[in-house]
Parts: C-alpha cells; structure tokens; sequence
C-alpha cells in the first residue's frame, strides 16, 4: 500500500512516529494535543496545504542563502525553536539536548519558563556547543509583579538575549486528551524548575504557573520598565493588537495560535499572517510559529513577509524519537528543504521572495 498523495513519509513525519513508539501515551497525547475538537490544530498544517509557491525562473540566483538575522542574532537558518514545556517527558536529556542541538544548527532556541530544566542550565548547554548561541526565555506575565520580576531576572542572569511574552494565554486552554488522560501535572521525580525559590514558593518546591484573564497592556509596559531586554509579543493575531504592540516599543511579533492549544476558534497562523504584515510589517519584524512541517511551509511564510518561523511539535518528535540528535535531524531537514526550496523558486534568500509567489490552491480554473 503506498500512501495517499500528498502524505509521502519525510524525515519529521517518521520521527514523529517513532517519537509515537516510544513516548508515554498520556506524554503523547499532551506533546501532539490541541484544544477542545483541535480545529486550530489540524488548520495550522492544512491551511499551508491550500497555498501553493509561483517560482520565478532564469533569475541567475545561485546557491540559496538561508541566513537571517533576527533581534541582532544572527540564526543560520531561517527557522527557530518555538518554546515548549516539560521536554523531559520527551527524553532523558530534554531541554539540554534541545540548547545543544539547536546551538550547533546555528538558530535561535526560544527555551519554556515550564521547562523541566532551569534556563540557566539551558543557555550553559548551548553556550558549551557555541559561544554566541542565542537563547530567548519565554514568559508568561504573573499576577505578581515581584513573581515576574524574579523571572526575569533569573532570565538575565542566564544571558537570555530576549523575552518571549506569551500573551495568547489568559486562560489555559481546555485539552480533551489531557483531561480523558487526568494528566495535570508533572509526575513525581520532574518538576518546573525555574518555578523554583520564588517570592510564595513553598520551601524546597515550586511555585505554579499562574495564567491571569486580568492582565493588560500596563503590565507589558510595567515589563519593558523592569528590563533592558528586547520584548517578543507571542500570540498575536488581531492586526489591531500588532499596530498597539508596535506602538508599546515591542521589538518583534509572534504570530501564533499556541499551536492550536488555546482558541481552538482560532484562525491558522498562516491565514493571519498577512494582515499582521500588512499592518506593522514595515515597523518590525514578525515572527509565526503553527503547522510548519517543511522547507515549503517556511518559504511560503518567509514570501507572505514573515522574518523566521517557529517549530514546536517537530522538534519534541525529534527529541522523543533520538534525542539530542533527533532534534539536529529536524532543524538539519528544514535547513536543506529551505534552501532548496528557495532555489526551485529562483529565490537567492528571503528578500527576493514576494507576496505574489504565494496562491491559494484550487482557484486557478477562474484564471483561465
Ligand atoms: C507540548 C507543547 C507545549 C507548549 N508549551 C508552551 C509554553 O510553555 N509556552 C508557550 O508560549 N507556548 C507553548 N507551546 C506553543 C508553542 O510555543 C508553539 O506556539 C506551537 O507549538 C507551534 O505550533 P507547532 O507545534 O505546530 O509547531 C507549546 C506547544 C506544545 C505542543
Ligand atoms: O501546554 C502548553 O501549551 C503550555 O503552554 C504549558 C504552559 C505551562 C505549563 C504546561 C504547559
């Protein structure tokens, strides 16, 4: 039996399967779950599955050039790692195998504040591979100024070269798998360890990770006043909030749905894109992460006007199925897919894409 077309196995697709093999199923189900019927979820990759790339050909382009620089640091690929918590139900090493091999592939890790790993022992990770790799911490603002301030704080000391606000999150999403599965915590023996001696802590353990629907933009700009520390809003969507971020000081933009782990009424992150470029595209960079699967779903992204995208689930599938070595397999696969898909499509990088090399699928018969 051979595949349905269109779902030829590729290098993620079989790591997400041994990943499969190999995870604890009420693990796999919190790694690959989404909200509620997991519209978002599945509409994220679908949703790159509609849009086709128009290549542009005899252009004299060259070998493709995959480098971008983002917030100053440059990332070899156009690709970073989107941040997710309690990578060590994933694998022994979790989030150092994840600093180390993100290091060597020359982009930027975005490490969880729900990590199972203290960040400072994640950015000594990546820096032991490379001294300049560049680790962002991702924050979710705390009801407690002192508790925020802490975080940050300890993110500073670690030399976390930005902030990743995530600010799709005034509430936990609801999870069907995770609340069939009665898979709430961490089991015994892993704990959030940057949770750790906080002002409330409890002696010798963590404080929870408190999600607040009070939070607005005074506690942002309380954040900006409290650091030096370039800001990433994540979780952007409505180009009106891009247009207010952009105002606030922000430094770049998130587009993001969580992965389709919050609103599952949500829209695919691709879809969202271009309003967000159009809006605030000239004023700073932006940023997507849901559903990038392949070199195309990056170059489709890069030519709508993004500046990177974020790889979430595909990095946990590399680093459940081999570990530190499963992840430089996924960022090594996307590397080589973007690059020759910039080639195919007579682009030398992302600057010679355009908006236009972008086309829905399935509306061409009007055309003709
Ligand atoms: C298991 C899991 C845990 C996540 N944890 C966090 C987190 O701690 N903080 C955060 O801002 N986003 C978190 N996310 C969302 C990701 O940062 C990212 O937005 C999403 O995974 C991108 O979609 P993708 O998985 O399709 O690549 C998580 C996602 C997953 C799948
Ligand atoms: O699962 C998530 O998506 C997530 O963001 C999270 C946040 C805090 C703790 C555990 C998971």
């Amino acid at each position: 039996m051979t595949a349905d077309s269109g779902d030829a196995p590729t290098v993620l697709s079989e790591l997400r399967e041994k990943a499969g093999t190999r995870l604890d199923p009420v693990h796999r189900d919190f790694f690959e779950g989404g909200a509620d019927a997991e519209i978002a979820l599945a509409e994220n990759e679908r949703a790159f599955r509609r849009l086709a790339l128009l290549p542009r050909i005899l252009r004299g382009s060259g070998p493709a050039d995959t480098a971008v620089t983002l917030l100053g640091d440059r990332a070899a690929l156009p690709v970073f790692v989107s941040p997710t918590a309690f990578q060590r139900l994933a694998h022994p090493d979790g989030e150092l195998a994840t600093a180390r091999a993100t290091a060597a592939a020359g982009t930027v890790l975005i490490t969880s504040m729900a990590s199972t790993t203290a960040v400072a022992e994640v950015t000594a990770a990546a820096r032991a591979v490379r001294a300049d790799a560049a680790v962002w911490f991702q924050l979710y603002l705390q009801p407690s100024p002192e508790v925020t301030d802490a975080l940050v704080r300890r993110a500073e000391r670690a030399g976390c070269g930005a902030l990743v606000v995530t600010a799709d999150s005034p509430v936990f999403g609801h999870r069907a798998r995770d609340d069939r599965n009665g898979f709430h915590d961490l089991p015994a023996g892993f704990a959030a360890e940057n949770m750790r001696d906080l002002p409330g802590a409890p002696q010798g353990g963590t404080l929870d990770i408190a999600m607040s629907p009070g939070l607005s933009w005074d506690d942002l700009r309380r954040l900006r006043a409290a650091t030096r520390l370039p800001i990433v809003l994540k979780g952007v969507l409505h180009p009106d909030d891009a247009r207010r971020a952009a105002d606030e000081g922000v430094a770049a933009l998130l587009v993001s749905n969580h992965g389709g782990r919050q609103l599952d009424a949500a829209p695919a992150t691709v879809e969202a894109l271009p309003a967000v470029v159009a809006a605030v595209g000239d004023r700073l960079p932006v940023l997507l992460d849901g559903g990038v699967r392949s070199g195309s779903d990056v170059v489709i992204a890069l030519a709508l006007g993004a500046t990177a995208v974020g790889v979430g689930r595909p990095v946990l599938w590399g680093l459940a199925a081999e570990g530190e070595a499963g992840v430089a397999r996924v960022l090594e696969q996307l590397r080589a897919e973007v690059a020759h898909v910039l080639t195919l499509c007579g682009a030398r990088d992302s600057g010679d894409l355009t908006r236009d090399q972008v086309v829905v699928r399935g509306l061409g018969v009007a055309e003709c």
